[in-house]
C-alpha cells in the first residue's frame, strides 16, 4: 500500500495531537492578524480545531486599529508617549467600550461559528487581572496599567467544561481604577501563572529575523542576552524578553508566528519544523 501525498501530511499531526492534548496554549492575538475577514476567519478555525483536538486555546486579544479610529470618531485626541496613548479617564471608557465591547465579541462570534464555544472576559470580569499604574519616570500615561496578580480560576474551569475564554487585556485595582494594559504582557502573565504548555505571540512577522533578514527558527533563552541591540530590535526586543521571563516561570515554550500567513497557528504547533520563531530552555 502507499500512502497518499496528503495522508503522508496530515500523519504529522498525530505525533503532536497526542502530546499536546489536554495541554493549556495561551494565545495573543491582534494586529494584522486582525486586519481582514479572511485572515480573522483563518484563525478563528485554527483556534477551533485545536479545541476539537482536545487542546485548551485561551486566547487575550489587542485591539487592532480599533482603539484609534473609534477614539477619531469621537473627536477625541490623546498623546502617545514611546507608543504608549496617555489614557485619561474618557479615553478609558473608550478603551473598554471597543475592547471588551466590539473586538472582544467580535472575535467570540467568529470562532463559535466554526463549532467553538468562546467565551469572552475582560481582565475584570471575575478579578482575573489585579492591576496597578504603569509608573514611568518621565511621564505619567493616567490609566496604562501592569499586571500586578492574576487570578486564573474562571479560565481553568471554562477550559475544562469545553469553553474557549477570550480576554480582553483590561485590568482593575481595589480603589475600582480600570487600567489598559499590553496585550503580550498580559498573555504572559496568564501563561505563567497557570504554567502553559505553550505561550503563542502571532505578530506582524514572521518570527525573530536575523541580520539578513532570515527567520531564526529557535533561539535558547540563554543566547537572548547577548542578541539584544545585535540581532534584536524595536519592537522584538520587550517580546523576546517576556518570552525569556515566561519560560524561566515555567512556560515550556514560547512561539512568534505571523498573523499574516493564513493557518500559521497550526503549521506551528502539528509540524517538526513549524514556521516561525520557537523559544525554549
Ligand atoms: N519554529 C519552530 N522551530 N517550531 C517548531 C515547532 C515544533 C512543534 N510543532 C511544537 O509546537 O513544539
Amino acid at each position: 500500500m502507499h500512502t497518499t501525498e496528503k495522508g503522508n501530511y496530515l500523519i504529522e499531526f498525530l505525533p503532536y495531537i497526542k502530546e499536546f492534548a489536554g495541554n493549556t496554549f495561551v494565545i495573543k492575538y491582534g494586529g494584522s492578524a486582525m486586519v481582514n475577514d479572511e485572515l480573522k476567519m483563518a484563525f478563528s478555525k485554527d483556534i477551533a480545531l485545536l479545541k476539537f483536538v482536545g487542546i485548551n486555546p485561551i486566547i487575550v486579544h489587542g485591539g487592532g486599529n480599533e482603539i484609534g479610529d473609534t477614539l477619531k470618531k469621537l473627536d477625541i485626541t490623546t498623546k502617545f508617549h514611546k507608543g504608549l496613548r496617555i489614557t485619561d479617564e474618557k479615553t478609558m471608557e473608550v478603551v473598554v467600550m471597543v475592547l471588551a465591547g466590539k473586538v472582544n465579541k467580535e472575535i467570540v462570534l467568529n470562532i463559535n461559528r466554526f463549532g467553538g464555544k468562546a467565551v469572552g472576559l475582560s481582565g475584570v470580569d471575575a478579578n482575573i487581572i489585579k492591576a496597578k499604574k504603569l509608573l514611568l519616570e518621565d511621564v505619567d500615561l493616567g490609566l496604562v496599567g501592569d499586571v500586578e496578580e492574576v487570578n486564573p480560576d474562571i479560565l481553568m474551569n471554562l477550559s475544562k467544561s469545553g469553553y474557549i475564554p477570550v480576554v480582553s487585556p483590561i485590568g482593575f485595582d481595589d480603589r475600582g481604577s480600570r487600567y489598559n494594559i499590553n496585550a503580550d504582557t498580559v498573555a504572559s502573565s496568564i501563561a505563567q501563572v497557570i504554567q502553559a504548555e505553550k505561550l503563542i505571540y502571532i505578530s506582524d512577522v514572521d518570527g525573530v529575523l536575523d541580520n539578513n533578514g532570515k527567520l531564526i527558527s529557535e533561539i535558547k533563552i540563554k543566547d537572548i542576552d547577548k542578541m539584544i541591540d545585535s540581532v534584536l530590535t524595536g519592537g522584538m526586543i520587550p517580546k523576546v524578553l517576556s518570552a525569556k521571563e515566561a519560560i524561566e516561570n515555567g512556560v515550556k515554550k514560547v512561539h512568534i508566528i505571523n498573523g499574516k500567513k493564513h493557518h500559521a497557528l497550526l503549521e506551528e504547533i502539528f509540524t517538526d519544523a513549524g514556521i516561525g520563531t520557537q523559544i525554549v530552555r
